[in-house]
Parts: C-alpha cells; structure tokens; sequence
C-alpha cells in the first residue's frame, strides 16, 4: 500500500544552509522511497515519504548520492561551523521544525540478531552483485552464507561484549550533534537509521516524518 505525505524541510536562513540552487532539481532515493526536492524560485527544500513497507534496502550510491550528499552536509556544515558568523541570541530557527538524520551501515546488537544482520548485508547487491541472470539467486545466497559464517561472526562479537558498538557510537554522535546545535540557537531533533540494522533508515525517516504531525 502505498502511503503519500510531503515534508517540507525549511532552513532558517535558506541562503544559508541550502546550497545555492541554480535550477530546480529532483532526487528519488529507490529503497526508502523518500524524494528530495529543491526549488530554486522558494530555494525550499521538500521530502516526500513517497511509499513504506520496503523490504529491500537500499542501494549505497543513490544513498549517498552527490546531490543528496551536497544538500545534508551543506545543511549539517553550515550550522556546525557557523564560527565566522555572528551567533545570535535569539533562536535562529523560530518556530521551524529542523529534522537531521544521520545515516550509518548498522550492526547487530545481540548475538541473535547476527545471523539476520549477515542475511541483510549480504542480501544487498551493492555488496555481493550477481550478473543479472543470477540475481534471484540472491536471497538464497545470503541464506546460505549468513547462517555459514554466523557462528564465526557471534564468537568475534561475544569477544566484544556480546554485539556492535555501532549504534551506541551513532546514538552518542547524534546526541552531541544535537547539543552542538542548540549551543548554536539551532533546536534540531537528530534521528539515526541504519542500512542493515535497526532503526532502519525506514523507520527513522518514519520519526522524522511525525515531527510535522500536528
Ligand atoms: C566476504 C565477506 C564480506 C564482505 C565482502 C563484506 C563487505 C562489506 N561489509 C560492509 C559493512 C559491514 N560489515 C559488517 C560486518 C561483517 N561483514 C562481514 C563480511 C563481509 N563484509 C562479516 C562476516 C561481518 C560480521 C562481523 C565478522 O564476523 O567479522 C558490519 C558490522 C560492523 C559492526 O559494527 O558490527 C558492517 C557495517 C561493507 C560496507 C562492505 C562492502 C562495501
Ligand atoms: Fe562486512
């Protein structure tokens, strides 16, 4: 089923955090069906959550495509290293709603997720590619080798403490991403998703999406 809500990604100063925008220019990301969308007329950025319940993760490079890229760090950049500005004293967002989502690979947390955290690592074509002819050979692939190498895998985490260290590491970026915000008047909600593992960067632009919801 296909769910449709637009998101509209306000800046405060849109000259400021979004990179000058010459012509309007659309970005579709294939796995978690949300599309960018700058215009250069408002130089206002818009995120559509065009559809949910996808199973399949997404591929890497229109992940971090450079648009996409370009328009986050630009974002993320400008806020952080506003140094050489002047820092003023009234809240610089006002009443806007500021959304930042850290995306990272993900590991798994317990020694039970590790066989389903290999499935979805090696499930990703950008990781194992098969010719195309071979490619429903796929799922049945990461079946095979993520039950294979499993136990390997969950003695090497067991050593570590019994799962990654990913998440907190990310949670724990987030958080001082968020207060480094704020130091800056900037009152930012930061999200983390993940490729392989939760919160999946579904889920999260899910929790982003309910930051407009009224
Ligand atoms: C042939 C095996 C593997 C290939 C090829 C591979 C490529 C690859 N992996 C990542 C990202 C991650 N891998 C992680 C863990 C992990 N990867 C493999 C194997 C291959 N990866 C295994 C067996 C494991 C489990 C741990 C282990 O047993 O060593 C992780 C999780 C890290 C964590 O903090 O837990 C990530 C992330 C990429 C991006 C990639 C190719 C581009
Ligand atoms: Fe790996």
């Amino acid at each position: 089923m296909n769910q449709s809500m637009n998101i509209r990604i306000q800046s405060p100063s849109p000259s400021l955090l979004l990179p000058p925008a010459k012509c309007s220019s659309r970005w579709r990301c294939p796995c978690i069906r949300v599309q960018l969308e700058t215009c250069a007329s408002s130089n206002l950025s818009k995120m559509s959550l065009i559809s949910r319940g996808s199973s399949a993760w997404c591929k890497i490079k229109p992940m971090f495509s450079e648009s996409l890229t370009k328009m986050y760090s630009s974002q993320i950049e400008v806020l952080v290293t506003s140094r050489a500005q002047e820092v003023s004293d009234t809240p610089a967002v006002g009443d806007d709603k500021i959304g930042v989502l850290l995306l990272n690979l993900g590991g798994p947390e317990t020694l039970e997720d590790v066989q389903p955290f290999l499935f979805n690592l090696f499930a990703d074509p950008d990781i194992i590619r098969l010719p195309r002819l071979f490619r429903f050979l796929q799922k049945p692939l990461a079946k095979f080798i993520s039950v294979a190498r499993a136990p390997k895998s969950k003695e090497g985490y067991a050593s570590i403490g019994g799962g990654s260290p990913l998440r907190q590491i990310t949670d724990a970026q987030a958080e001082e991403l968020r207060k480094a915000l704020s130091e800056k008047n900037v009152l930012a909600k930061v999200y983390v998703g993940m490729r392989y593992w939760h919160p999946f960067t579904e889920e999260a632009i899910e929790q982003v999406s309910l930051l407009w919801v009224v």
